[in-house]
């Protein structure tokens, strides 16, 4: 039987992915909240839900399963029963701010009052006050700012669900995420690995876990084949937490390669997959903002050492780097924009480097980075464009809305 996550590439044919349909809790905040939740503008629902059905019927058509966060959490904790359901939602209010006390108590008894899959829905979508038939009146509450309209915040960015989780061999990490707006998404996959009839107890590794202080997000995780990872340190990824993922991957994995490129610690540009991406066996995609003078940047290839430590070689041609890490004679990096300044810039936040490939040679990439789409054809890929208006608007693309569980090996 093959493992429930099996992901030895990023560019195996994709037979299984787990999406997210966008739902209110992307439109259930006020453009003062948006720096905060990592949004840049408030998408018009309908049609994000419209882009994103295309997003997965594109998918499907090209023969892959199509699973959903939403609904594997509810059942995950149907599959659970009561208790794990009873201690999921204590996790969750906790990590919103109540672990304790006459809000948490509300709180419980109005998401119990729920099916699951409706308390799993509200959870994701945001709990307002104004909601609830109750005004608390401890003097924590009172002395707090009352104008706030929530109780539990929306978590606009599950859409893109690359980047709590990330499936790395036959297993994954569970991410401990940057900022506070994403920080509570893990939970959920925890909860599917381990409850999921689908996932639980079919010897699922995972390399990290959740419970760090240090940080990883799965946009910076790259697979680059069965025995190499590329990862960025990133203003989501810090350098720590990728010394610590090697690590567990020489020791427990046929993982011995762990290349580190360091990006600009910026929003544009928050994960590796938004300036850098693997399309081919031979063939990437790279932002030309990320090299610097001569196309150089920095790069760690850290490979095992002696009694558990790591060695680390730091070069900066990162062509080089890659060939000799994937025995290629030749590869093409291609560059997003065609390298014109204005429209590398423009597509770049657009995440017009932000590919999925779904075969070898084979992207979905969004239909508005045309002038990108049109140099990847030009370069012998064949590329499916999609429909990106409202979905790009969260900053991220076909990649990041993407966690494929499954790829076929090359
Ligand atoms: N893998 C990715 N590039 N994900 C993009 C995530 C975008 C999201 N708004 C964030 O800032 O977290």
């Amino acid at each position: 039987m093959t493992s429930p996550i099996h992901v030895m590439s990023e560019i195996g044919k994709l037979k299984v992915v787990m999406l997210k349909r966008p739902d209110v809790e992307v439109e259930n905040f006020t453009p003062d909240m948006m720096p905060r939740l990592l949004f840049d503008d408030i998408p018009y629902l309908p049609i994000a839900q419209k882009e994103h059905d295309n997003f997965a019927n594109v998918l499907r058509e090209n023969g892959t399963e199509v699973l959903y966060l939403e609904k594997l959490s509810a059942e995950a904790l149907d599959d659970g029963g009561e208790e794990v359901k009873q201690n999921f939602l204590q996790q969750m209010l906790a990590e919103s701010g109540y672990v304790a006390g006459v809000t948490h108590d509300a709180l419980k008894e109005y998401l119990l009052s729920m099916s699951t899959q409706d308390m799993v829905n509200k959870i994701m979508g945001g709990v307002r006050k104004n909601e609830l038939d109750f005004v608390p009146a401890d003097l924590v509450s009172a002395a707090e700012e009352n104008d706030y309209p929530f109780f539990m915040d929306p978590m606009p960015n599950l859409y893109f669900t690359r980047d709590p989780a990330a499936s790395i061999g036959d297993g994954l990490s569970i991410n401990h995420m940057t900022f506070a707006a994403r920080q509570r998404e893990s939970l959920f996959m925890e909860t599917i690995i381990k409850y999921h009839h689908r996932f639980a107890n079919k010897g699922l590794n995972v390399w990290r876990d959740r419970n760090h202080d240090t940080r990883i997000e799965g946009g910076d995780e790259l697979v680059l084949s069965d025995h190499v990872l590329a990862i960025g340190v990133s203003q989501r990824t810090s350098a720590d937490a990728i010394e610590d993922i090697a690590k567990n991957l020489f020791a427990k994995s046929h993982y011995d390669k762990v290349i580190a490129i360091k990006i600009p610690h910026n929003h544009a540009m928050m994960h590796l997959d938004t300036v850098f991406t693997m399309i081919n066996k031979d063939q990437f995609t790279v932002h030309p903002g990320i090299l610097g003078e001569g196309g150089h940047i920095d790069t760690w290839t850290i490979t095992p050492g002696k009694d558990g430590e790591l060695n680390l070689d730091h070069r900066t041609d990162l062509k080089q780097v890659l060939k000799d890490a994937l025995n290629l004679d030749d590869l093409d990096l291609i560059p997003t924009g065609n390298g014109d300044p204005i429209i590398a810039g423009r597509e770049q936040w657009n995440d017009g480097s932000n590919t999925l490939a779904i075969a070898p040679g084979v992207v979905v990439t969004y239909n508005r980075n045309y002038v990108s789409n049109e140099l990847l054809r030009k370069h012998g890929l064949k590329v499916i464009d999609v429909l990106s208006s409202e979905l790009s608007r969260g900053r991220g693309g076909p990649r990041c809305m993407s966690m494929p569980l499954v790829r076929e090996d090359l």
